[in-house]
């Protein structure tokens, strides 16, 4: 599990959706305003069930039907290519959920 450079955090942020590189507190993060509360909670359910097989597992804030994805590599403190890889997904199911943006 190999952290990634300056260079590949921002060259693979270019192939995400909105997520931003939070660099004091190494992750990268995505908040999504869905429709209501439990639209909110189906889309963590999903993510929730990608994450388990990913063995990777983003920290989830719901606020209504607000919720920001928190993307890091806990045992490596900063960003892999598995949170590149998680944080594509989310916004596959994010997009899927949302297709209106
Ligand atoms: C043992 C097992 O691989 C772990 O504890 C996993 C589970 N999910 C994880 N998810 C994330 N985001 N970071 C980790 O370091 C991590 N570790």
């Amino acid at each position: 599990m190999t952290l990634l450079n300056e260079q590949q955090i921002t060259d693979g942020l270019t192939h995400l959706d909105d997520w931003e590189w939070d660099r004091e507190h190494h992750e990268i993060r995505r908040t999504v305003k869905m429709p209501d509360f439990m639209s909110a909670i189906h889309l963590i359910t999903a993510i929730a069930h990608v994450a388990e097989q990913a063995n990777h597992h983003p920290d989830m804030d719901i606020r209504y039907n607000k919720v920001t994805f928190h993307q890091t590599t806990h045992a490596a403190h900063g960003i892999t290519e598995n949170d590149m890889q998680l944080a594509a997904r989310i916004d596959e199911l994010v997009a899927d959920a949302q297709p209106r943006g």
